[in-house]
């Protein structure tokens, strides 16, 4: 029957694609002689080179060694056993070994998207495939052996088994009492290779360190149990655990027992998976008893370690929860972290410009083994498979991430680890000779440099010291000096702004000192309408008081002057010179208006009553007329002459009132005038009280006399003062009853409430520095309380001197 052909396909299968990761290399063979002639120069250096070129099998030694074992498929269960009939068919396998060192991995059809693309990946490169039906002595025969030998050769080698959990990694290490494992079958050898040596083809009698601890997770931490013993205070500390117990091992039953405790107290949590939880390590270190030094340089630091790790696992098919979840994340993780280093070493190794990441400081095991995860020391690893068709997602996962590790290649490591130690001894001589350097002088350790290597490392060491020092002192004098200049910037530019304040503030002060200037100006032409004011108060009190005298008439000398000349009259007749005042009112009656000095002629002394009642209404017209003027002129003047307006009208209202008081008191009856003098006394103090020391009641004029200035018309309930002034101008009265009610003392006073806040503000134009203003509130206060004094004087007085009636 002839084959399918192509045409045909579409009855037939399709063939399976097959994916081949990690093809062997073939060894390139060496070039032989094609004839048994003398060989040629060419010819000789061709077997030179042949000669030194490592064979395949070198090559491959050189490399990690991985190999791949492969469990039985788990038997039946008791339960399937007793009810179910058995399966005709064997359990599907997916991974089978194609060959010595390649397996091929099909994905099962309960996987395939497609089933009728078949699809199969084949792994080659191992060291070795050890099918399901091969014993742990095969396991150890290729595995271990050659381990071992190398470490009682003195060198250190580390097995690593990894897997999916259940891929029988716990089986192949430890094994069982009747199938041991490769521990077991190691120590064995190992003390049987003692004994043969012990026995004459050695002289020198070996001696083992045994540990074994696991790290497993703790929280979202890990820690380390020392399996051999109860010790708490283990410390992991660069590379080295801190208090982890070494048993001496001398034979190899006290090994058996000590890995049979270990392996008892190892803990295990019962997952659905049945699994072990953490990564067990177990170390034997080399100790040589001969004294021998060539020796005991051999076997010193050879250790022997064997990793059983803790199986990868799904959460999906475990199952797991808290705990058992967070466990289940370290042991990934930490499988991961592995896997990452071998990685990276392989990506530094093919290229050398890669770095070598650390990744190892991620994770306790990694730490532990990082001479391995660096290539410095030697590894092998052997992965554990299941082959069944549920577990190809772990299978494919493994191989996937492990057939790379093959790569990796161990290069001279004698040399490496021979140049490491000499780095350090060198590093180390180094170190010490800077110590004593650093007590010399410069110049003396360049002139000493040229005695020995050392001395010359050492003074070179020290020179590129004393260069790097000097370059920190620039750098650091470079940085001084950017701030010194920051800071001279920063100075120029307050100091500039000082200048500002201070030139603003100068011209704030002399603004300050105008303003006062201006102030004393106004004060002062306060003071001459102050005056001015009282001299024409003085000169109208003179008027009604002697009418027969002949006076001249005078053009600024109004009847209203007149009107309170006769209220000066009274008072400077309570004053105690009558006679001066008479003397001094005849010369100014001569000064009067024709009018007055025709009504003065016609009947001088024998006045009626109704002639003199006309002469003080008119003399009571006369002084509203005169005081309405004065305020006018006043209003019109700036600000501060409100000031003296508002006095004024107080000064003038305040006349008035008395002018009336004292014309009264000329009508009225002496003891009528006592009574009222005495109804004055309170009123006076009253008033005082009222203007808070602020408006002064009596001033003083150029001689020193006192003049009757203000008292307030509440004195005199009985004699109704002169109205406001303001009322007076609006609502002038052509009868004398109709206006008297009109001025009683309540309506002065509002006027007088009123007037104030105006001139208060005026005054505040020229006061804005609160100093002056309260400079202004000192004087007025002395002013108010020198008044009360005077008050208090004038009252007293009146008491003494009562104004005489005219008979
Ligand atoms: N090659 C083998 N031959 C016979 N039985 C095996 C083999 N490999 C594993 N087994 C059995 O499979 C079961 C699980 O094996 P083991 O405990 O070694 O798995 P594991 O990889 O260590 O799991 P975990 O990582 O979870 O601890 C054990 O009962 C063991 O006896």
């Amino acid at each position: 029957m002839e084959p399918p052909t192509a045409g045909a396909g579409a009855a037939s299968p399709p063939a399976p694609t097959t994916l081949r990761r990690n093809p062997p290399r073939s060894a390139r063979p060496p070039p032989t002689p094609l004839t048994k002639q003398q060989p040629s120069s060419l010819s000789r250096l061709l077997d030179e080179e042949a000669a030194a070129a490592p064979s395949a099998s070198a090559t491959m030694d050189r490399r990690l060694k991985v190999f791949l074992r492969i469990r039985p498929l788990p038997p039946p269960s008791p339960l399937r056993k007793s009810k179910a009939p058995k399966p005709k068919q064997p359990p599907n396998v997916c991974l089978v070994a194609n060959g010595a060192n390649s397996v091929a991995l099909t994905v099962p059809n309960s996987k395939l998207l497609d089933p009728k693309r078949a699809r199969t990946e084949v792994f080659d490169g191992f060291s070795a495939i050890f099918s399901p039906d091969s014993s742990q002595h095969d396991v150890f025969s290729k595995v271990m052996n050659p381990l071992v030998d190398e470490f009682l050769g003195g060198k250190s080698a580390l097995l690593v088994a990894m897997g999916p959990t259940g891929s029988g990694k716990t089986h192949t290490v430890f094994g069982s009492p009747r199938n041991p494992g490769l521990l077991p079958l190691t120590l064995q050898h190992i003390f049987s290779a003692t004994d043969q040596s012990s026995k004459g083809i050695c002289q020198s009698q070996r001696s083992f360190c045994f540990s074994m601890f696991e790290i497993l997770s703790e929280g979202k931490g890990e820690r380390i149990l020392d399996l051999l013993s109860d010790a708490t205070d283990i410390v992991f500390q660069q590379s080295t655990i801190k208090g982890l117990k070494e048993v001496f091992i001398e034979n190899f039953a006290d090994a058996k027992r000590l890995v049979l405790s270990g392996m008892l107290k190892r803990s295990t949590a019962a997952t659905n998976a049945n699994s072990n939880r953490s990564q067990c390590i177990i170390t034997i270190r080399a100790i040589h008893k001969n004294t021998d030094v060539e020796s005991e340089k051999s076997l010193n630091n050879a250790v022997l370690t064997i990793a059983d790790l803790a199986g990868a696992e799904r959460e999906k098919k475990t199952g797991n929860q808290g705990t058992r979840l967070l466990e289940s994340n370290f042991i990934n993780n930490t499988s991961m972290v592995f896997g990452l280093c071998l990685r990276s070493l392989l990506e530094h190794q093919k290229n050398k410009k890669k770095p070598l990441e650390k990744h190892f400081k991620n994770s306790m095991l990694t730490r532990y083994l990082k001479d391995y995860l660096e290539g410095r020391k030697k590894m092998t690893l052997i992965l554990n498979v299941k082959p069944g068709d549920d577990d190809y997602l772990d299978s494919s996962f493994l191989l996937r991430q492990a057939s790379p590790y093959m790569k990796i290649k161990y290069t001279n490591l004698e040399n490496f680890s021979e140049m490491v130690s000499q780095k350090r001894s060198n590093v180390s001589l180094i170190c010490q000779e800077n110590i004593k350097k650093r007590k010399v002088h410069k110049n003396e350790v360049v002139a000493v440099a040229g005695k020995n290597a050392i001395d010359k490392d050492a003074s070179i060491k020290v020179s590129e010291q004393d260069e790097s020092h000097d370059k920190i002192l620039d750098s650091e004098l470079r940085r001084v000096s950017r701030n010194e200049e920051i800071m001279t910037k920063f100075a120029r530019a307050l100091w500039t702004v000082l200048k500002q304040y201070k030139q603003k503030l100068l011209e704030s002060e002399n603004a300050a000192e105008s303003t006062k200037k201006l102030l004393r100006c106004k004060d002062i032409k306060i003071m001459e309408l102050e005056k001015k004011l009282m001299a024409l108060s003085c000169s109208c009190k003179k008027f009604p008081t002697v009418e027969d005298t002949s006076v001249e008439q005078s053009h600024d000398v109004s009847s209203g002057q007149v009107a309170e000349s006769s209220v000066s009259l009274s008072s400077q007749t309570n004053l105690g010179s009558s006679d001066s005042a008479l003397n001094d009112f005849h010369s100014k009656r001569a000064n009067l208006s024709p009018q007055f000095i025709g009504a003065s002629k016609g009947s001088p002394i024998e006045q009626s009553e109704e002639e003199r009642d006309e002469l003080h209404i008119i003399a009571v017209e006369e002084i509203e007329h005169n005081v309405d003027i004065t305020g006018v002129e006043h209003r019109s003047t700036p600000s501060c002459s409100q000031q003296v307006n508002s006095e004024a009208l107080d000064v003038s209202s305040s006349h008035s009132s008395l002018q009336l008081q004292g014309m009264g008191a000329l009508q009225q009856d002496p003891q009528v005038l006592s009574a009222q003098s005495e109804r004055f006394e309170p009123t006076v103090e009253k008033t005082i009280v009222e203007y808070g020391c602020i408006q002064p009641p009596q001033l003083v004029d150029d001689h020193g006399g006192m003049y009757p200035r203000g008292l307030n018309g509440k004195s005199c309930p009985t004699k109704a003062p002169i109205a406001p002034i303001k009322d007076s101008q609006s609502e002038r009265p052509t009868d004398k009853t109709e206006d008297l009610p009109t001025s009683n003392p309540c309506n002065r006073k509002n006027t007088r409430r009123r007037l104030r806040p105006v001139s208060a503000m005026m005054l505040k134009e020229f006061t804005a520095p609160d100093i002056f203003l309260d400079t202004r509130k000192e004087e007025t206060v002395k002013l108010s309380s020198d008044a009360i004094g005077r008050s208090d004087k004038l009252i007293r007085l009146l008491k003494a001197h009562p104004p005489r009636g005219r008979a």
